[in-house]
Protein backbone atom coordinates (compact mmCIF):
# COMPACT_ATOMS: atom_id res chain seq x y z
CA UNK A 1 0.00 0.00 0.00
CA UNK A 2 1.34 3.66 -0.50
CA UNK A 3 2.93 5.60 1.83
CA UNK A 4 1.61 9.33 1.15
CA UNK A 5 3.25 12.73 3.37
CA UNK A 6 1.33 16.29 2.32
CA UNK A 7 2.22 19.26 3.04
CA UNK A 8 4.70 18.03 6.15
CA UNK A 9 6.75 20.76 8.14
CA UNK A 10 8.76 19.66 10.87
CA UNK A 11 11.72 21.08 13.30
CA UNK A 12 13.90 20.21 15.91
CA UNK A 13 14.41 23.59 17.02
CA UNK A 14 12.27 26.64 16.55
CA UNK A 15 13.27 29.10 13.83
CA UNK A 16 15.38 25.79 12.16
CA UNK A 17 12.94 24.39 9.59
CA UNK A 18 13.89 20.89 8.36
CA UNK A 19 10.60 20.39 5.91
CA UNK A 20 8.58 22.66 4.99
CA UNK A 21 5.34 21.91 3.42
CA UNK A 22 6.69 18.28 2.11
CA UNK A 23 4.41 16.58 -0.74
CA UNK A 24 5.65 13.27 -1.35
CA UNK A 25 4.28 9.63 -2.04
CA UNK A 26 5.84 6.20 -2.24
CA UNK A 27 4.18 3.77 -4.19
CA UNK A 28 4.36 -0.66 -4.31
CA UNK A 29 7.99 -1.32 -4.88
CA UNK A 30 11.50 0.39 -4.58
CA UNK A 31 12.40 3.62 -3.98
CA UNK A 32 16.02 4.95 -3.42
CA UNK A 33 16.12 8.23 -1.06
CA UNK A 34 19.05 10.07 -2.37
CA UNK A 35 20.31 13.46 -0.77
CA UNK A 36 23.39 15.19 1.13
CA UNK A 37 24.14 14.95 4.52
CA UNK A 38 21.51 17.14 6.15
CA UNK A 39 18.56 17.17 2.97
CA UNK A 40 16.61 15.78 5.89
CA UNK A 41 16.64 12.06 4.79
CA UNK A 42 16.28 10.66 8.25
CA UNK A 43 13.80 12.94 9.75
CA UNK A 44 11.41 12.36 6.48
CA UNK A 45 12.00 8.20 7.31
CA UNK A 46 10.91 9.25 10.92
CA UNK A 47 8.20 11.00 9.90
CA UNK A 48 7.13 8.38 7.79
CA UNK A 49 7.45 6.05 10.39
CA UNK A 50 5.55 8.00 13.03
CA UNK A 51 8.58 8.65 15.13
CA UNK A 52 9.07 11.87 14.96
CA UNK A 53 5.24 13.87 14.92
CA UNK A 54 5.47 16.94 12.29
CA UNK A 55 4.08 20.42 13.35
CA UNK A 56 1.94 19.84 10.20
CA UNK A 57 0.65 17.78 7.21
CA UNK A 58 -0.39 14.68 7.16
CA UNK A 59 1.31 11.28 6.78
CA UNK A 60 -1.56 8.64 5.73
CA UNK A 61 -1.23 4.78 4.72
CA UNK A 62 -4.83 3.94 3.44
CA UNK A 63 -7.34 5.63 5.61
CA UNK A 64 -4.91 5.22 8.38
CA UNK A 65 -3.39 8.88 9.24
CA UNK A 66 -0.06 8.53 11.30
CA UNK A 67 -1.52 11.99 13.54
CA UNK A 68 -4.47 10.70 14.39
CA UNK A 69 -4.17 9.08 17.96
CA UNK A 70 -7.08 6.40 16.91
CA UNK A 71 -5.17 5.36 13.97
CA UNK A 72 -1.30 5.60 15.18
CA UNK A 73 -1.06 2.10 16.38
CA UNK A 74 -2.79 0.32 13.51
CA UNK A 75 -0.66 3.30 11.41
CA UNK A 76 2.61 1.86 12.97
CA UNK A 77 1.97 -2.21 12.34
CA UNK A 78 1.95 -1.51 8.69
CA UNK A 79 5.37 0.02 9.25
CA UNK A 80 8.89 -1.49 9.45
CA UNK A 81 11.68 1.00 9.79
CA UNK A 82 14.97 1.11 9.97
CA UNK A 83 16.76 3.73 11.81
CA UNK A 84 20.14 5.03 11.36
CA UNK A 85 21.62 4.10 14.38
CA UNK A 86 20.30 0.57 15.81
CA UNK A 87 20.01 -0.20 19.59
CA UNK A 88 21.52 -3.20 21.36
CA UNK A 89 18.99 -3.86 24.06
CA UNK A 90 21.18 -5.42 26.59
CA UNK A 91 20.70 -8.76 28.31
CA UNK A 92 18.43 -10.23 24.72
CA UNK A 93 19.94 -12.21 22.16
CA UNK A 94 19.71 -11.25 18.76
CA UNK A 95 16.50 -13.86 18.04
CA UNK A 96 14.96 -12.77 21.11
CA UNK A 97 15.56 -9.21 20.13
CA UNK A 98 14.10 -9.33 16.50
CA UNK A 99 11.07 -11.40 18.40
CA UNK A 100 10.69 -8.57 21.04
CA UNK A 101 9.98 -6.05 17.58
CA UNK A 102 7.40 -8.19 16.76
CA UNK A 103 5.93 -8.61 19.42
CA UNK A 104 5.39 -4.36 20.40
CA UNK A 105 4.37 -4.56 16.25
CA UNK A 106 0.81 -6.53 17.55
CA UNK A 107 2.12 -10.48 16.61
CA UNK A 108 1.93 -13.04 19.25
CA UNK A 109 4.42 -14.59 21.48
CA UNK A 110 4.48 -17.19 19.23
CA UNK A 111 3.81 -15.65 15.90
CA UNK A 112 6.97 -13.03 16.87
CA UNK A 113 9.38 -16.29 17.66
CA UNK A 114 8.62 -17.84 14.60
CA UNK A 115 8.70 -14.54 12.27
CA UNK A 116 12.03 -13.73 13.76
CA UNK A 117 13.75 -17.18 12.18
CA UNK A 118 12.44 -15.69 8.59
CA UNK A 119 13.67 -12.62 9.46
CA UNK A 120 17.08 -13.62 10.63
CA UNK A 121 17.59 -15.51 7.77
CA UNK A 122 16.24 -12.83 5.73
CA UNK A 123 19.49 -11.13 6.54
CA UNK A 124 21.45 -14.21 6.71
CA UNK A 125 21.96 -13.79 10.64
CA UNK A 126 20.78 -17.54 11.62
CA UNK A 127 24.00 -18.38 12.75
CA UNK A 128 24.08 -15.46 15.48
CA UNK A 129 20.95 -15.73 16.74
CA UNK A 130 21.71 -16.97 20.19
CA UNK A 131 24.66 -14.19 20.51
CA UNK A 132 24.13 -11.23 22.74
CA UNK A 133 23.39 -8.22 20.69
CA UNK A 134 25.74 -6.19 22.71
CA UNK A 135 28.31 -8.44 21.10
CA UNK A 136 27.43 -7.56 17.47
CA UNK A 137 29.94 -6.13 15.08
CA UNK A 138 28.74 -2.43 13.57
CA UNK A 139 27.45 -4.38 10.03
CA UNK A 140 25.81 -7.06 11.92
CA UNK A 141 23.83 -4.92 14.34
CA UNK A 142 22.50 -2.85 10.97
CA UNK A 143 21.59 -6.42 9.78
CA UNK A 144 19.51 -6.91 13.37
CA UNK A 145 17.82 -3.80 12.19
CA UNK A 146 16.87 -4.86 8.70
CA UNK A 147 15.20 -8.04 10.80
CA UNK A 148 13.71 -5.62 13.45
CA UNK A 149 12.02 -3.68 10.11
CA UNK A 150 10.79 -7.06 8.70
CA UNK A 151 9.64 -9.17 11.30
CA UNK A 152 6.12 -8.17 11.19
CA UNK A 153 5.59 -8.55 7.39
CA UNK A 154 5.05 -4.56 7.08
CA UNK A 155 3.30 -3.24 3.87
CA UNK A 156 5.73 -0.26 3.85
CA UNK A 157 9.44 -0.97 5.11
CA UNK A 158 11.77 1.99 5.34
CA UNK A 159 15.68 1.85 5.48
CA UNK A 160 17.92 4.49 6.74
CA UNK A 161 21.38 3.45 5.32
CA UNK A 162 20.50 -0.29 5.51
CA UNK A 163 24.32 -1.35 3.90
CA UNK A 164 26.07 1.44 5.78
CA UNK A 165 29.12 -1.11 7.35
CA UNK A 166 28.01 -3.90 5.17
CA UNK A 167 30.81 -5.97 3.69
CA UNK A 168 30.68 -6.93 -0.13
CA UNK A 169 28.64 -10.13 0.08
CA UNK A 170 26.12 -9.03 2.84
CA UNK A 171 25.42 -5.98 0.11
CA UNK A 172 24.67 -8.64 -2.58
CA UNK A 173 22.09 -10.08 -0.07
CA UNK A 174 20.94 -6.94 0.97
CA UNK A 175 20.56 -6.69 -2.93
CA UNK A 176 18.57 -9.37 -3.45
CA UNK A 177 15.97 -8.62 0.11
CA UNK A 178 14.89 -5.98 -1.80
CA UNK A 179 14.36 -8.08 -4.97
CA UNK A 180 12.34 -10.00 -3.15
CA UNK A 181 10.59 -7.35 -1.17
CA UNK A 182 9.82 -4.96 -4.50
CA UNK A 183 6.89 -7.36 -5.43
CA UNK A 184 5.09 -7.27 -2.09
CA UNK A 185 5.72 -3.71 -0.62
CA UNK A 186 6.36 -0.30 -0.92
CA UNK A 187 10.07 -0.30 0.04
CA UNK A 188 12.26 3.21 0.84
CA UNK A 189 15.84 2.77 1.08
CA UNK A 190 17.98 6.11 2.14
CA UNK A 191 21.57 5.47 0.95
CA UNK A 192 24.71 7.39 0.02
CA UNK A 193 25.58 4.51 -2.51
CA UNK A 194 24.65 5.29 -5.77
CA UNK A 195 26.13 2.44 -7.51
CA UNK A 196 24.16 -0.62 -9.20
CA UNK A 197 20.80 2.16 -8.83
CA UNK A 198 19.15 0.95 -12.10
CA UNK A 199 19.62 -3.06 -11.08
CA UNK A 200 18.05 -2.45 -7.52
CA UNK A 201 15.50 0.51 -7.30
CA UNK A 202 12.16 1.14 -9.49
CA UNK A 203 12.19 4.90 -8.65
CA UNK A 204 14.39 7.58 -6.67
CA UNK A 205 13.60 10.61 -5.01
CA UNK A 206 16.15 13.34 -4.48
CA UNK A 207 16.19 15.31 -1.13
CA UNK A 208 17.82 18.73 -0.76
CA UNK A 209 17.33 21.22 2.25
CA UNK A 210 14.10 19.70 3.34
CA UNK A 211 12.75 20.20 -0.96
CA UNK A 212 12.22 17.17 -3.54
CA UNK A 213 14.61 18.27 -6.15
CA UNK A 214 13.61 15.04 -8.04
CA UNK A 215 11.43 12.30 -7.97
CA UNK A 216 10.65 9.58 -10.99
CA UNK A 217 11.59 6.71 -12.29
CA UNK A 218 15.68 4.98 -12.31
CA UNK A 219 15.76 5.56 -16.23
CA UNK A 220 14.79 9.06 -16.38
CA UNK A 221 17.00 9.62 -13.02
CA UNK A 222 19.82 8.24 -14.92
CA UNK A 223 19.01 10.25 -18.35
CA UNK A 224 19.92 13.92 -16.79
CA UNK A 225 23.49 12.34 -16.42
CA UNK A 226 25.61 14.28 -19.29
CA UNK A 227 25.71 12.99 -22.73
CA UNK A 228 28.92 10.27 -22.71
CA UNK A 229 28.63 9.66 -19.53
CA UNK A 230 29.95 6.06 -19.02
CA UNK A 231 27.25 3.44 -17.18
CA UNK A 232 29.05 3.15 -14.23
CA UNK A 233 29.31 6.61 -13.36
CA UNK A 234 26.04 7.70 -14.66
CA UNK A 235 23.97 7.90 -11.32
CA UNK A 236 26.79 9.93 -9.57
CA UNK A 237 26.63 12.26 -12.48
CA UNK A 238 22.48 12.60 -12.61
CA UNK A 239 23.14 13.04 -9.03
CA UNK A 240 25.81 15.79 -8.91
CA UNK A 241 23.50 17.15 -12.08
CA UNK A 242 20.79 17.36 -9.74
CA UNK A 243 22.32 19.30 -6.64
CA UNK A 244 24.05 21.54 -8.59
CA UNK A 245 20.95 22.85 -10.14
CA UNK A 246 22.16 21.75 -13.79
CA UNK A 247 19.38 19.01 -14.69
N1 LIG B 1 18.09 15.55 16.91
C1 LIG B 1 18.32 16.67 16.22
N2 LIG B 1 18.30 17.89 16.81
C2 LIG B 1 18.52 19.03 16.10
N3 LIG B 1 18.74 19.05 14.77
C3 LIG B 1 18.77 17.87 14.14
C4 LIG B 1 18.57 16.62 14.80
N4 LIG B 1 18.64 15.62 13.89
C5 LIG B 1 18.90 16.21 12.71
N5 LIG B 1 18.97 17.55 12.84
C6 LIG B 1 19.19 18.52 11.76
O1 LIG B 1 18.16 18.33 10.80
C7 LIG B 1 18.68 18.44 9.47
C8 LIG B 1 18.32 17.16 8.68
O2 LIG B 1 19.02 16.06 9.29
P1 LIG B 1 18.80 14.57 8.80
O3 LIG B 1 19.49 13.69 9.78
O4 LIG B 1 17.35 14.35 8.55
O5 LIG B 1 19.57 14.59 7.40
P2 LIG B 1 20.04 13.39 6.46
O6 LIG B 1 19.66 13.79 5.07
O7 LIG B 1 19.52 12.11 6.96
O8 LIG B 1 21.60 13.46 6.64
P3 LIG B 1 22.76 12.32 6.54
O9 LIG B 1 22.89 11.96 5.09
O10 LIG B 1 23.98 13.03 7.05
O11 LIG B 1 22.34 11.17 7.41
C9 LIG B 1 20.18 18.70 9.59
O12 LIG B 1 20.39 20.08 9.44
C10 LIG B 1 20.50 18.27 11.01
O13 LIG B 1 21.55 19.04 11.53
Amino acid sequence: MPISISECSFMYRRGFPVLEGLSLSFGHGATVLLGPNGAGKSTLLGIAASALRPASGHVRIGGLDARSRKDVKEYRRKVGWLPQQVKAVPGLRVREQVAHAGWLKGLSRVEAWKASTRALDQVDLTDLSMRRTTELSGGQKRRLGIAQALVHSAEVVLMDEPTAGLDPSQRATFRDLVGRLSSTVALVVSTHQTEDLADIYRSVVVLDRGRVRHQGAVGSFLDLAPAGTAAERKAEAAYAAICTGEA
